[in-house]
């Protein structure tokens, strides 16, 4: 982000998304010298052991982590010195964090937002949340198709970065791009975060319909009217339409729409087998229910979203569900 050799950036979250950025910042500055890139893991033993195996065994087995990558489960050396900080912890997580970060990260420093979700308790979005926790901080959002196992193999892979200082986001871009790793410029970080919280709502129902065998149709219908669904959230929380349209909206959504290496479709697809839930990380299952509770605040329909919550979380009938859905009024499709 400035001259001469990089500063460090700390990563906050040691989970699959959080290792393979971490990873990335390592060899986006592979030709400039290297950057010390601070990984923090929530438990000590997570980072003993990342250190040791120089790998993320439980969530990036197959990524050799880069020697300029240092595990610690200090969040104050994580934070030390660093030019930005990058969050990468589940969202239902992020106010406790970023609670503890408060006396430890000065005002200046950017924080960059990786997770995808709204908050159950809150309706609240990421950026909602940290500047509630941490007024006046610059925020930026990184969003779009991209699996965590995907990026850390160096497969080709673009994302948007959102800020409200078009400077500080392009800083940021260079510190993180190598050929396989895009981030495209966006000004509308509300679009981001929504685009990005709501996929994984409408990768659920995919998920589900597959699962039922409701076939490819439903599927296209579902992603379709689904960015509808997204796009009036927006509207009505000030994001800019055209934003659903780039990598952080529609990108992503087709991404987490199309089969099971998305752990939301994948979570979806059991509950439509009438097979038990995953255990692994399903940001759509609050999210489902935040958005819903949040489009009833602002006046806004989510069939789509609502249908899911309440199947997911709230023990509804499935096939009485669809059937509820399918019977809705006929309408415009602009409506
Ligand atoms: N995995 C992926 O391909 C991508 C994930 N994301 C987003 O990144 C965020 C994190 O996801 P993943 O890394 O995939 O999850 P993960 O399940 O791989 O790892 C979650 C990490 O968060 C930590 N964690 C859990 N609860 C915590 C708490 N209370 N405080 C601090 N840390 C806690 C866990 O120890 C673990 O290191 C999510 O919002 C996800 O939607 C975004 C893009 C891609
Ligand atoms: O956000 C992601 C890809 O862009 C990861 O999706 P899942 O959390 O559904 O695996």
């Amino acid at each position: 982000m400035s001259e001469g050799r990089p500063r460090p950036l700390g990563v906050l979250g040691a989970g699959a998304w959080g290792t393979a950025l971490a990873q990335q910042a390592a060899l986006s500055a592979e030709g400039r010298g290297g950057r010390p890139v601070r990984l923090w893991c929530r438990r000590p033993e997570q980072a003993e052991a990342l250190a040791r195996e120089g790998r993320n065994r439980r969530y990036l087995p197959e990524t050799k982590l880069a020697p300029t990558i240092e595990p610690t489960a200090e969040l104050a050396r994580a934070a030390e010195g660093a030019e930005a900080l990058l969050l990468a912890v589940p969202t239902q997580s992020l106010r406790g964090l970023a609670e503890r970060l408060e006396p430890l990260v000065p005002a200046r420093v950017p924080l960059v937002l990786c997770n995808k979700g709204l908050e159950l308790a809150t309706g609240r979005l990421p950026g909602e949340i940290l500047e509630e926790t941490l007024p006046g901080r610059p925020l930026l959002v990184l969003s779009g198709p991209s699996f965590a196992h995907e990026l850390a193999r160096g497969r080709p892979t673009a994302v948007t970065l959102a800020g409200r200082d078009p400077a500080r986001a392009a800083r940021l871009a260079e510190a993180l791009a190598t050929p396989a790793f895009r981030p495209y410029l966006s000004d509308d970080p509300v679009g981001a975060q929504l685009g990005g919280a709501l996929k994984n709502v409408i990768a659920l129902a995919c998920g589900i319909v597959e699962g039922l065998g409701l076939g490819e149709n439903a599927r296209a219908a579902l992603v379709t009217r689904g960015l509808a669904e997204i796009v009036r959230l927006g509207r009505a929380k000030g994001a800019r339409p055209e934003t659903f349209m780039g990598l952080s909206g529609l990108g992503d959504l087709t991404l987490s729409c199309a089969g099971p290496s998305s752990r939301n479709y994948a979570y979806g697809l059991a509950i439509g087998r009438g097979a038990p839930a995953p255990a692994a990380l399903a940001e759509g299952v609050a999210t489902a229910a935040a958005a819903v509770a949040l489009a009833g605040d602002l006046g806004v329909e989510l069939p789509i979203s609502a249908a899911v919550d309440a199947v997911v979380n709230r023990g509804a009938d499935l096939a009485t569900t669809i059937e509820a859905l399918l019977a809705r009024p006929l309408r415009s499709e602009g409506a």
